[in-house]
């Protein structure tokens, strides 16, 4: 297996230049507090999760140090993606972690971490996906028995309730990210702030022509992948799409994001379940039989690049789509920009470049944010809270169908 970095070595398309660059230097900033606090602390997670060998548990202590006294170093010759990796951070070796663009460091910290755990090594340890624990845990809980529960509910609603229902609960099933929770231990009371409510754009392009493919590019695993398969099921099931594909990662990164792995997981969880998610379950896992459910992943959704920059048989993957829907944060920062963007750029200027009509559906839990009004940008600031960056507010963003 080898990979190659897609072109632009830093991936900055020239619809993302304009603003600066989100770095880790400002102690304080929600990307310092990241590296800080969340990286070191995931790695002690980590290396708890599993009886790693001596050899493994050295690499976590080094990685550790790194992180926090030394500065970056290359991925060892030998990975198969040390020629990509070597491209895109050719100017950020040798560096403090601090001093490198957020998005970069991040993505280079989990690419680091299964480096530590062989999980691309030939062995044993191949594939172990170092999250795996925490992610199965929270797909057997009790509190995801509930939400299955609840999906009984659905037929006694009518079908525009149901859409914008099933909406929702893919929306804010993002706050269930266990990165995010490393920090944030008991998520706050349930927030019903929308900042942006772009949904009737979104149902308009769902209906306007005929049902095509709709693409999901999906974020976390367990509460968040199983409602946006409730969701992929009711675009099926209801004409708003002849066909879905779900793009997932090739491998475990930001803790909780979805491999394939944790499709097929989440889908035995719906289809072992009594009542309406049973159901959803056998249909979806028909889907996948006669290829109207489709799973791909992509390398580029692991490369610490801006959606700009995506490679051209990605492009026109998404280009045949007749909607795409991009789930959570870190695919929105990658949407947009990870840049400190004023809040009222428009969110059509900055995401004109993909190949389809895009919408986002993500909760902030993090800096960037677009398409505000003044107004309300005015009244968030002066509200007190840590509004771009706790998860309580969320935001549905498309682009306005013109007729
Ligand atoms: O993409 P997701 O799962 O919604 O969120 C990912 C996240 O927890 O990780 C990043 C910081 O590590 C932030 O962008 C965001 O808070």
């Amino acid at each position: 297996m080898t990979a190659q970095a897609p072109r632009g070595r830093t991936g900055q398309g020239s619809n993302h230049a304009g603003a600066p660059v989100i770095l880790s230097n400002l102690p304080g900033s929600f990307a310092h507090g990241v590296l800080e606090k969340r990286h070191p602390a995931l790695i002690q997670q980590v290396r708890s999760a599993y009886p790693y060998s001596p050899q493994q548990r050295r690499a976590l202590d080094n990685l550790l140090e790194e992180i926090t006294d030394g500065s970056i170093t290359p991925l060892d010759t030998n990975a198969f993606d040390h020629e990509a990796w070597a491209a895109w951070g050719s100017d950020y070796f040798g560096r403090s972690w601090l001093d490198v663009p957020f998005l970069w460091a991040e993505s280079f910290f989990y690419r680091k971490l299964l480096a530590a755990t062989s999980y691309f090594e030939t062995g044993p340890w191949q594939g172990i996906d170092p999250f795996a624990p925490a992610k199965r845990a929270e797909l057997h809980s009790s509190v995801v028995d509930e939400e299955l529960r609840a999906l009984d509910a659905l037929p006694s609603r009518s079908a525009p309730e149901q859409a914008e229902m099933l909406l929702q609960s893919s929306l804010w099933g993002n706050r269930a990210d266990l990165g995010f929770r490393i920090e944030n231990a008991a998520p706050g009371a349930i927030a019903t702030n929308l900042v942006v409510d772009d949904s009737t754009s979104l149902w308009s392009r769902l209906t306007e022509v005929t049902p095509g493919t709709v693409a999901v590019v999906a974020d976390n695993s367990g509460r968040e992948l199983i409602p946006d398969l409730v969701l992929i099921d009711h675009l099926l099931q209801r004409g708003y799409a002849a066909a879905a594909v779900l793009h997932v990662k090739p491998y475990p990164y930001y803790v909780s994001d979805a491999t394939m792995s944790d499709v097929i997981d989440s889908l035995r969880r719906l289809v072992h379940a009594p009542g309406q998610a049973g159901e959803i379950g056998r249909r979806l896992w028909d889907a996948m039989g006669t290829g109207r459910l489709d799973v791909r992943s992509h390398p580029f959704f692991c490369a610490p690049l801006p959606y700009s920059a995506m490679p051209e048989d990605l492009r026109d993957e998404f280009g045949a789509s007749s909607v795409t829907i991009v789930k959570g944060d870190l695919n929105y920062r990658r949407l947009v920009g990870d840049r400190h963007w004023d809040a009222t750029t428009p969110y059509e200027d900055l995401t004109g470049y993909f190949p389809s009509p895009v919408a986002a559906l993500r909760t902030l839990k993090s800096d960037v944010i677009v398409g505000l009004s003044q107004q309300q940008l005015v009244t968030l600031e002066a509200s007190n809270q840590e509004w771009r960056t706790s998860g309580t507010h969320a935001l549905v963003q498309a682009p306005e169908v013109t007729r």
